[in-house]
């Protein structure tokens, strides 16, 4: 009995030991049809013939290993790429910036640039190129681009078209979508920005003058939140109603890019989560995790609902009242409107549209607050021009004022949604940067983060300066560069909503409020941390003390 049970301990540890060698070298590599990393866990060995064999294969195991790492440095298409070594030969570099590191592998990549050159290898399989003149060229209408669905089949959302790799495929998804957050279907239905945005300017007056500070970040996040659930499953999350503007699920949301950034590196782990069952990590989470739980139930099970009022035609068929009928009712074939499809989409999009368009606007208010020039300005401009607040018609009056969108697109530059690289693939071609000939099928990322704050780009481009945006030459220069929503096939869906959240809100805000923030700073608004999103040092919202503006009096 004793003996077995040293066996049985001496399998594991071959097993555990084989596991660590797949995830330290990869052995099976990066490949769009096989994306399978770690196939390699053995079942436990309870014999000595078996772990005989073991011993035999664990040798060979670390002679491929050897063997792929040298193929990896020398022989490798992309070998003579610069860059670090260690990068070169095993995806534990990028693992230990981020994972061990929290998020900082794209300030690590920064770094190499400076030492390397504008083109670095920073994976055994991927580049990455930091030169805003490349930028048009990699992000395109034109050609075929699939994404790195190393990055993006950590989400678990297979079926929605954000981590849909191929090319063909995400056309066909993405079409069936696009009306639904057009520009025309945006700015008809821009009441639903301006109710939640009344319902905030409610909220906040409560705290008018009260001597107590509320939290404005989290309010804020309220409102993207809320604007979200009716814009896409029509019905309001009411985040802004609750008293704390439901910070638990904020706060969440603000760190989820942790578990993206383990289950990148570890395959296995995603599916694992998603397979536990929701009442395990409702007895198992904080109250953070219950909230977000209880968001994604309601999310699914509206959208359950709606599938069934498609079937049942209870709806009428002039609209797409939801992004799920939206669907339902495209050209797309039965298959791609299966509820898993449809919830991974629906999840996704909602998820996508709440703390990119949440944090640009924190920073926006930060540095309009912290700026009187800049809010005496804006003020200025807003109250000369004699807006009328005509159903549909607002938001087209605000995009003509020059001096708000200019605080606007500075306010993207900062922050431009993500602090992570958006790796495109050529899969049928190779593609050109200065002497470099990158193979087809390369994984190439930039980062907008990083281009955003080139100096080659903006002059002082850490400071918070509208006035750039006001020359017309130099804003025709930057529409080359400025890329919050980035590019080509794969540009935000949601672009034009959050542009109009933007326009709506910064505009109310600044109309009828006076925010002393407090203890506001840097901390808040400069980004980081990689979350996939914007992350920052802080992440419990911006306090402030709130009165009502005179002219409002
Ligand atoms: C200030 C706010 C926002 C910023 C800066 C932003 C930025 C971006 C960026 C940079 C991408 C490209 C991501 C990639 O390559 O993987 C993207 C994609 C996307 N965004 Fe946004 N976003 C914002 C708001 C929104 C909103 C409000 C929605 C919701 C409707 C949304 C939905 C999406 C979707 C669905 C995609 C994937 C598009 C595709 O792959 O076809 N975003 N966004």
């Amino acid at each position: 009995m004793f003996s077995i049970r040293v066996w049985e301990v001496r399998g594991w540890g071959a097993a555990t030991f084989r596991t660590v060698l797949a995830y330290v070298f990869d052995p099976c590599g990066y490949s769009p049809s096989s994306p399978t990393y770690f196939p390699n866990t053995l079942p436990l060995a309870t014999d000595r013939a078996k772990i005989g064999k073991l011993h035999l294969c664990d040798a060979t195991r670390v002679c491929w290993a050897i063997g792929l790492g040298i193929y990896r440095l020398f022989f490798h298409p992309l070998a003579k790429f610069p860059g670090p070594k260690l990068a070169a030969a095993t995806r534990l570099y990028e693992a230990y910036y981020d994972v061990a590191k929290n998020g900082q592998y794209t300030f690590k990549i920064a770094q190499l640039h400076s030492k390397y050159g504008p083109i670095v290898r920073i994976s055994p399989h991927e580049l990455h190129i930091n030169d805003p003149s490349f930028y048009e060229k990699l992000y395109r209408q034109d050609g075929r681009w699939d994404k790195y669905s190393w990055s993006y089949d950590a989400f678990s959302a297979p079926y929605s078209s954000i981590c849909t790799a191929d090319h063909e495929l995400h056309k066909r998804r993405r079409a069936a979508v696009s009306p639904f957050f057009s520009r025309a279907q945006v700015s008809k239905r821009q009441h639903i920005i301006k109710a939640a945005v009344d319902k905030l300017c409610a909220r906040i007056s409560e705290y008018a003058d009260s001597g107590f500070a509320m939290n404005l970040g989290t309010a804020i996040s309220a409102l993207t939140g809320d604007v979200a659930t009716v814009y896409i499953v029509g019905k309001s999350y009411n985040n802004l109603d609750r008293q704390d503007f439901n910070m638990a699920m904020t706060n969440v949301l603000r760190s989820s890019g942790a578990i993206w950034r383990v289950t990148k590196h570890i395959r296995w782990l995603g599916p694992t989560l998603k397979a536990l069952p929701m009442s395990f990590i409702e007895k198992c989470g904080d109250d953070g995790a219950r909230a977000f739980l209880a968001f994604l139930k309601e999310v699914t099970q509206i959208t359950k609902d709606n599938i069934s009022s498609h079937v049942s035609k209870e709806l009428d068929a002039s609209e797409d009242r939801t992004l799920i009928h939206c669907i339902s009712r495209s050209h797309l074939p039965l298959k791609e409107k299966s509820f898993d499809r449809i919830n991974d989409e629906v999840s996704t999009i909602m998820g996508a549209a709440l703390e990119t368009t949440a944090q640009t606007l924190r920073v926006i208010l930060y540095y309009i607050y912290t700026d009187k020039e800049i809010l005496h300005k804006l003020r200025a401009e807003l109250s000369s021009a004699s807006l009328t607040q005509a159903d549909g018609l607002y938001l087209r009056e605000l995009e003509q004022l020059p001096y708000l969108t200019a605080v606007l697109m500075e306010g993207l530059r900062l922050s431009p949604g993500l602090a992570t690289r958006m790796a495109r693939i050529a899969p049928d071609r190779s593609i050109y940067y200065e002497q470099w000939k990158i193979p087809a099928g390369t994984p190439v990322g930039m980062t907008t983060l990083l281009i955003h704050t080139d100096e080659r780009a903006y002059s002082q481009p850490k400071r918070f300066d509208p006035e750039r945006w006001m020359d017309p030459n130099a804003r025709k220069k930057a529409d080359k560069t400025f890329a919050p929503f980035s590019r080509g096939t794969r540009i935000c869906l949601g672009m034009h909503l959050a542009w109009a959240e933007l326009y709506m809100t910064t505009a109310a805000l600044v109309q009828r409020f006076d925010f002393v923030l407090e203890g506001a700073g840097p901390k808040d608004v400069e980004c980081v941390s990689d979350q996939f999103i914007i992350g920052t040092e802080d992440q419990s919202g911006i306090k402030a003390f709130v009165s009502e503006h005179e002219a409002q009096r």
